[in-house]
C-alpha cells in the first residue's frame, strides 16, 4: 500500500482521492469527524493525550490489515507520523514517561515484521505533503474544525507550530520505506487541475521507478 504523510491541514486526504482514482485503487480514510475522542484531546490533552494515541493505533492497525491486499491502496495517514505527533506532545508534558514508553514498545510490537506473516506492515511507499507553517495556518483556519482553531484557543499556535518543524527531520529520519515528498505550497492540487496533474505524474515516476507501475 501507499500511505501518505504531512502535517494538520497538508491535504493527505484529498491526495488520497485523487491518488486512488488515478490508480483504480482503494483509498483508506480515517474519519476525523466520527472521532469522539479527538475534541475531547484538544479540550484537555493532558487527560486524554495517551488515550488518543491508543485509539489511533488501533485504526490505523486496522487500515493496515484491511488495504494491504493491493500494493496501490492507498492510506490518508502513516501509522509512523502518529509517534511524531505524541512525542511532541510528551515533550510539551501531556504525557508521562511512562506512557511514552509503552506507547513506543507497543508500535514497535505492532510494526514488527514477521517472517511468517504474508505481507509486510510497512508502506510500498510513502508520500509526504510537504506545506510551510504559513500554508498550514490558512488551511486549517479554512476548513474551520472548530477545535482546531486558533482563534479558540491560541496556545495551539505553538503547537502548531512545532509541529511543523518537526516534520522535516522526521522525513528525513524515516526509514521504514522507500518515500518520496511534494511540494504542497508549489503544487495546490486541490485548487489547480494542472498541478494536480504534475503530482500525479511525480508519484507515477516514483511508482515505476520501484516497479509497482
Ligand atoms: N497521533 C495523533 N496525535 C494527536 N493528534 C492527532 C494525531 N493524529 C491526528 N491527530 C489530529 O487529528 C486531526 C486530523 O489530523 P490529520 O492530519 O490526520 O487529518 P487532516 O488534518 O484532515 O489532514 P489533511 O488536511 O492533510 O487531510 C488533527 O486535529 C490532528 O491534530
Amino acid at each position: 500500500m501507499i500511505a501518505l504523510a504531512g502535517t494538520i491541514g497538508a491535504g493527505k486526504t484529498s491526495l488520497t482521492k485523487l491518488l486512488s482514482d488515478h490508480l483504480n485503487s482503494q483509498p483508506f480514510y480515517e474519519s476525523v469527524d466520527d472521532n469522539k475522542i479527538l475534541p475531547l484531546f484538544y479540550k484537555d490533552p493532558k487527560k486524554y493525550g495517551f488515550l488518543l494515541q491508543i485509539y489511533f493505533l488501533n485504526r490505523r492497525i486496522d487500515e493496515i490489515k484491511d488495504s494491504f491486499n493491493n500494493d496501490l491502496n492507498v492510506l490518508d495517514r502513516s501509522i509512523f507520523e502518529d509517534a511524531l505527533l505524541f512525542k511532541l506532545n510528551a515533550d510539551m508534558g501531556r504525557a508521562t514517561e511512562t506512557e511514552s514508553n509503552i506507547y513506543s514498545s507497543l508500535l514497535r510490537n505492532m510494526m514488527e515484521e514477521l517472517p511468517a506473516q504474508g505481507h509486510q506492515k510497512a508502506p510500498n511507499l510513502l508520500i509526504t505533503i510537504q506545506i510551510s507553517f504559513d500554508t498550514m495556518l490558512k488551511r486549517i483556519k479554512k476548513r474551520g474544525r472548530s477545535y482546531e482553531q486558533i482563534a479558540n484557543d491560541p496556545s495551539l499556535y505553538d503547537y502548531y507550530k512545532n509541529l511543523n518543524q518537526r516534520y522535516a527531520k522526521w522525513y528525513q529520519d524515516y526509514d521504514a520505506s522507500p518515500k518520496m515528498l511534494i511540494n504542497g505550497d508549489k503544487y495546490d492540487f486541490v485548487e489547480d487541475p494542472s498541478a494536480a496533474r504534475q503530482v500525479l505524474a511525480q508519484i507515477d515516476q516514483k511508482l515505476e521507478s520501484l516497479g509497482l507501475k
